[in-house]
């Protein structure tokens, strides 16, 4: 089990902020935070690989928006924040260092890959924050011969979809229904949780998940149906609209 993982930049607390106010961003407690998430991803058995760092990208941490990777194919993205855009070149090197085949996301598309949420086959995506239409139906062109089924979502409460949904190992899919343009695209697999950062989990494997230490009535809750939890503090990050899925790209087949 492979995963990439960016260092933040020194300038991370110029990173954008759409939908909450501004605050202050204690630069070394986010390195400590990083550090802490690497670490937790490292002990549930993950190997983590470091893109090269982007010091002039303030949100370069959050590196699970650089790209989409679906079987043996990274889609590198086109981030829909012009100032994200030079993030992706070291990403895209990183990954295809992994072995995978690449393609990108092209003009007038965008995309980010934190509004992209797959769950077997099925690949749901947000619309209307940084990814267009056009990213949505050159993502579909990509991954569709590969057996990909594309959904698009609508999204306008929160910046991308993973801050507004998550999937848990069997499918189910979670999220703090305030935050959720329309839990019907889900159906009855929808499961809403009480906290907001409750909506975030990073599948280390099965039967455990990493999510924000933010959230401990929503950790109860999957407690209580048999995960393990790993919990983070990621504070910092959370001040700029980041959570645990951002900081990440688990790269489950692992090539080469
Ligand atoms: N996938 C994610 O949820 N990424 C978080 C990106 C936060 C960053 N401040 C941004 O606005 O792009």
């Amino acid at each position: 089990m492979h995963a990439l993982v960016r260092r933040p930049s020194p300038r991370l607390a110029d990173g954008l902020v759409t939908h909450i106010e501004r605050s202050p961003v204690d630069i070394d407690l986010a390195h400590e935070q990083w550090e802490a998430y690497v670490a937790a991803m490292r002990s549930a058995g993950w190997t983590t690989h470091e893109v090269d760092p982007a010091d002039d990208c303030p949100d370069s941490v959050f590196v699970e928006d650089t790209m989409v990777v679906f079987g043996d194919l990274a889609v590198i993205s086109r981030p829909g924040a012009l100032e994200r855009r030079p993030e992706i070149t070291a990403a895209e090197e990183a990954v295809r260092a992994r072995g995978y085949r690449i393609a990108h996301i092209e003009a007038p598309g965008t995309l980010d890959g934190g509004d992209v949420l797959k769950h077997g086959d099925t690949v749901w995506v947000g619309e209307g924050g940084r990814t267009n239409a056009e990213g949505i139906a050159q993502l579909r062109a990509l991954l569709g011969p590969l057996g990909a089924v594309v959904v698009a979502v609508p999204l306008t409460k929160v910046l991308h979809l993973k801050s507004a949904v998550t999937a848990l190992p069997d499918g189910t899919v979670i999220g703090h229904e305030p935050l959720v343009d329309d839990p019907s695209v889900w159906g009855a697999r929808f499961l809403p949780v009480p906290e907001e950062p409750g909506s975030h989990v990073v599948v280390l494997d099965d039967r455990t998940l990493l999510m924000a230490d933010s959230a401990p009535s929503t950790r109860a809750m999957f407690e209580e149906r048999g995960y393990t939890v790993v919990a983070v503090d990621i504070s910092e990050f959370e001040k700029l609209e980041g959570c645990v899925t951002c900081l990440s790209v688990r790269l489950r087949t692992a090539q080469g």
